[in-house]
């Protein structure tokens, strides 16, 4: 852990897949961290394989610095709340889950915008639960926090430095409609399409032998079709609008590959798929430029639009530094300006 404060006090509400794995990473790195899960029998297995976990919800959560509100996504409204009146004033709250306008604007209706800064960490598996945790789930993996103008930005700065230096994560500032935009096409349409092509596969006269044959294509594009299915209606009703948006995107596209194939029209055809090819081959890393940022202690617009805009771009943090006068933030972005000179590749 490089900046991280270790005697920081955490606790993780929900200990399943992603909030075991915050756990686990946080015991790891050596900080004071309790876990609570509303299931018995998770409190237990947390406790037989030296996870350290009480019984009741409050004990985990108050006295503590920072906790993690990792339950299912219909849960965090009520459990923000909880969470809000057992922990004192300066204790900085955060979730995990995939969508994140609905519970910004309610933290903020219930007047929790100081201190409660919406996250998502971009990683997970098609498994379920603690026994599924890993505790490097999120090195270099995309986490999204979602700075509030005023007394929020400090918050973020807190919560900004602790996830990189504890999970060694790369912290993508980002408004949350906008975070809920970009997720329907980064996440939550590839649920829908996995779910599609294997229900398509489970319904069909030929599925034995479709699946004797299901090698690479097959089998990565389903990955995700693997997942609790729960979880992928929680997250997929999350965000319907979004998620319905970029849905008429892809069927956009499939309509002109479905017209071109029934046409014969190579051009078009090979066209679509150059055009596919370009984006994931982009995903392998593009170079990047550094910047460097200072603001002043009190924050305000100024830093807010560096920070959105940062993430809205395809950048990142990949420092944040109290100095004596203010916070200085270290990034990369894809260069922009003639002149900048491209640099490790983003990930
Ligand atoms: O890798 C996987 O199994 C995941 O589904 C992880 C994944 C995704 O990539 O869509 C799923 C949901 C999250 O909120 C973030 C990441």
């Amino acid at each position: 852990m490089a900046g991280a404060d270790a005697r920081l006090r955490a606790a993780v509400v929900g200990t399943g897949l992603i909030g075991g794995s915050v756990l686990l990473r946080l015991h790891a790195a050596g900080l004071d961290v309790t876990g609570w899960d509303p299931d018995g029998a998770t409190r237990r297995r947390a406790r037989e394989i030296g996870v350290p976990t009480v019984e009741r919800l409050v004990d985990a959560v108050a006295d503590r610095d920072v906790v993690f509100l990792c339950g299912p996504l219909p849960t965090l409204p009520a459990t923000l709340v909880e969470v809000a009146a057992a922990t004192a004033e300066d204790c900085l709250l955060t979730d995990v889950g995939s969508t994140k306008a609905e519970l910004a604007a309610f933290a903020a209706a219930q007047g929790l915008t100081h201190r409660f800064v919406p996250g998502h960490p971009m990683a997970g598996t098609d498994r379920a639960g603690l026994t599924a945790a890993l505790p490097d789930l999120f090195h270099d993996a995309a986490w999204v926090l979602c700075p509030a103008p005023g007394p929020g930005l400090t918050a973020f700065r807190r919560l900004a430095a602790l996830v990189m230096d504890v999970f060694a994560a790369r912290v993508v500032p980002m408004a949350a409609d906008r975070h809920d935009a970009v997720v329907a096409l980064a996440s939550h349409v590839p649920h829908l399409l996995a779910g599609a092509l294997a229900g398509a596969a489970e319904r069909s006269p030929l599925r034995d032998a479709v699946l004797a044959l299901a090698a690479g294509s097959f089998s990565d594009g389903t990955r995700v079709a693997g997942t609790p299915p729960e979880r992928t209606a929680n997250m997929l009703l999350g965000n319907r609008a979004e998620v319905l948006a970029a849905l008429d995107s892809v069927t956009a596209v499939l309509d002109e590959l479905a017209t071109a194939l029934r046409a014969g029209d190579r051009a078009a055809l090979t066209a679509r798929h150059a055009e596919g090819r370009d984006a994931r081959l982009a995903l392998a890393g593009r170079p990047t430029v550094e910047v460097r940022r200072t603001f002043p202690p009190a924050g305000g617009d100024e830093e807010l639009r560096f920070l959105h805009e940062l993430g809205a771009a395809g950048g990142y943090l990949d420092g944040c530094r109290s100095t004596g006068d203010g916070v200085e933030y270290s990034a990369r972005r894809l260069p922009a300006e003639p002149g900048d000179r491209p640099a490790a590749p983003l990930g």
